[in-house]
């Protein structure tokens, strides 16, 4: 098998009293699409976040294009090309498309020693982002957030992460509380970065967004993994399933190494 652009072994995350994952092996592949589903609490959020260089795992090992790595802050996993995309915290409402786009890594210039912010590069770039992602309806990258709708957040958080070169994008539910074309839409963005190269882990409770573009689907339940399984050898309604009793359904043939 080809190395793995992320491999976690054996991760353990603890907040006092709850074992959110106990020792949890997940990997993903290069242009790989990861469907991490469960139920709510069973360490979804909690396992991404670890990758995110939001939380330590109190044990295991992390694996990052072969070398071992310990994210302590998520800049240091920014640094090295993973990012996250919360369903909620994907932009700021108050800022502007071009100051959420590069917010805390602004293009400046020198004036003499004096470093100064890069307004015109950095609403160029912007303005080329959005032609990217296909938002046209916006006029100006200078526009307020706020006047974006779900999905045009989802999308311009997606385009922010492509421009910043991610080589693992992670999205934390982008389809929930989204109209069917925007969903589409979010969907469409998956596919068309997992062409560039960039492998993703999509989050979803909606099992049918994420089996649509997942090339394989992993399942935990209370903090253990329960399924992990290329897309083709499972159909959504076994995933429900198992998500649903906790456990494999039936003995399922080898290949589908449920675990
Ligand atoms: N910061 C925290 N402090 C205390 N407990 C936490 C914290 N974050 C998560 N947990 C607990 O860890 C467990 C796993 O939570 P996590 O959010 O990872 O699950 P999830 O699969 O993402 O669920 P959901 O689909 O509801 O978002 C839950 O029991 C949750 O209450």
């Amino acid at each position: 098998m080809a190395e793995p652009l992320l491999e976690m072994r054996g991760i353990v995350k603890r907040f006092g009293r709850v074992e959110a994952l106990r020792g949890v092996d997940f990997h993903v592949g290069r242009a790989e699409v990861v469907g991490l589903v469960g139920d709510n609490g069973a360490g979804k959020s909690t396992l991404v976040k670890i990758i995110a260089g939001v939380y330590q795992p109190d044990a295991g090992q992390m694996f990052f294009e072969g070398q071992p790595v310990v994210f302590r802050h998520p800049s240091e996993a920014r640094a090295r090309g993973i990012e996250i995309v919360y369903q909620h915290l994907a932009l700021i409402d108050l800022l502007s498309i071009d100051r959420n786009i590069f917010l805390g890594r602004e293009p400046t210039k020198r004036i003499g020693p004096i470093a100064i912010l890069d307004k015109a590069r950095m609403e160029r770039e912007a303005w080329s982002i959005l032609q990217d992602i296909g938002l046209r309806r916006i006029r100006s990258p200078s526009e307020r957030v706020a006047k974006l709708s779900g999905g045009e957040r989802q999308s311009v958080a997606i385009g922010r992460a492509m421009h910043f070169k991610a080589k693992l994008l992670i999205l934390d539910e982008p389809t929930a509380a989204l109209s069917v074309r925007e969903t589409r839409r979010v969907l469409d963005h998956v596919l068309e970065v997992k062409k560039q190269g960039v492998s993703v882990i999509i989050i979803s409770h909606n099992i049918y967004h994420v089996y649509e573009v997942s090339d394989r689907i992993v399942a935990l339940d209370h903090g253990r993994k329960i399924l992990d399984v290329p897309r083709e050898k499972v159909t959504p309604e076994e995933v429900i399933d198992v998500i649903r009793t906790g456990a494999p359904a039936t003995p399922q043939p080898e290949e589908n190494q449920r675990v």
